[in-house]
């Protein structure tokens, strides 16, 4: 068991802290919070694995679920139960992955009332107020030797609605690194975001999905994006996933439409759209594009 070397957001298993194990047959294991928030994430892992209504074409966004098991926690306080579920990247060998946190409003109506202050305070001082999701956390590989691009979560924080868009073009360049002044070249955006596998694609499956479905709120939850540089140099498309996280929040949707994510992700789709429609052409000679150039 080790900690995720990839995990992007979220509580972590270091500095003798409470996080997420993996073990090398593909699993990642999420300690269930101490308060009721680890049993709700459960439940809702529980009663979804068994759902029938959901399509196979939407099960798949969803990381596989093994159950519940009791295991040593990280911060050493002794046995703890932890949701055991699919290493979304256990197979990759360098994964770029940004979570986005989708939704204007992040809690649920039945939150206690501090937990309510809290997250109506990110909300309004990051860009989920704003523009319907906010960045979580992000990796971008850049080569073997700048190895990734993984801004603090301080900095993170502070992104506004224009560094947003340009960490969204970012995402996919080759020159993206922490100190780079370089406009990002967008070199990998249209395989990335573009066509009948990549990101837009996924997101609007799912978007037509959250247009018909009331069976959940998902408040507070992340779409995390993923792809392997590697593989898109190879022009393969096929390690391009999005996948929904952190059910911590979800609620039971009584037959009414979860406007706040559908908002949230239509305005992400609209923002992905727009790096798509403006990639500034790469010169690189491995890049996909480039074959694309007159
Ligand atoms: O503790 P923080 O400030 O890192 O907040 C966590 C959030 O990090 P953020 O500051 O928004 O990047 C964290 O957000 P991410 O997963 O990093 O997007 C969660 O919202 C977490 O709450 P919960 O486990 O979903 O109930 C939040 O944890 P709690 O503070 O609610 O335990
Ligand atoms: N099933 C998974 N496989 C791989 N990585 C995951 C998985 N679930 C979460 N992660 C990683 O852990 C981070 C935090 O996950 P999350 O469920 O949001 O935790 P928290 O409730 O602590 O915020 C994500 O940003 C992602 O990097």
């Amino acid at each position: 068991m080790k900690a995720p070397p990839h995990q992007v957001a979220g509580h972590q298993a270091r500095d003798g802290k409470l996080g997420p194990l993996i073990d090398a047959a593909g699993h990642f294991y999420k300690p269930l919070q101490g308060d009721e928030r680890g049993l709700k994430e459960a439940a809702f892992y529980t009663a979804f694995s068994s759902n029938k209504s959901i399509p196979d074409h939407i099960r798949k966004f969803f990381p596989i679920f093994h159950g519940t098991q009791l295991l040593e926690a990280s911060d050493g306080s002794g046995m703890h139960p932890h949701l055991v579920l699919q290493d979304l990247v256990s197979s990759r060998l360098s994964p770029s992955i940004m979570d986005i946190k989708v939704g204007s409003r992040t809690w649920p109506l039945q939150a206690p009332e501090d937990y309510i202050d809290k997250c109506l305070r990110k909300d309004r001082e990051s860009t989920s107020l704003s523009l319907g999701f906010r960045i979580s956390g992000l990796q971008v590989y850049g080569s073997k030797e700048s190895g990734f691009w993984k801004p603090d979560k301080k900095m993170i924080k502070r992104f506004s609605a224009v560094d947003v868009r340009l960490v969204l073009r970012k995402f996919v360049s080759s020159n993206a690194s922490a100190d780079s002044g370089l406009d990002p070249d967008c070199c990998f955006a249209s395989i990335v975001y573009g066509g009948s596998d990549g990101i837009l694609a996924q997101l609007l499956e799912l978007k037509a999905w959250f247009e018909e479905q009331t069976i959940y709120h998902f408040y507070s939850c992340s779409v995390l994006l993923i792809y392997d540089e590697e593989l898109v140099l190879e022009g393969r498309s096929c390690g391009v996933e999005v996948k929904l996280i952190d059910f911590a929040h979800a609620v039971e949707g009584n037959g009414v439409i979860d406007h706040n994510f559908l908002g949230g992700l239509c305005s992400l789709i609209k923002f992905l759209s727009e790096v798509l429609e403006a990639p500034k052409c790469c010169t690189i000679k491995a890049c996909p594009q480039v074959e694309e150039e007159p």
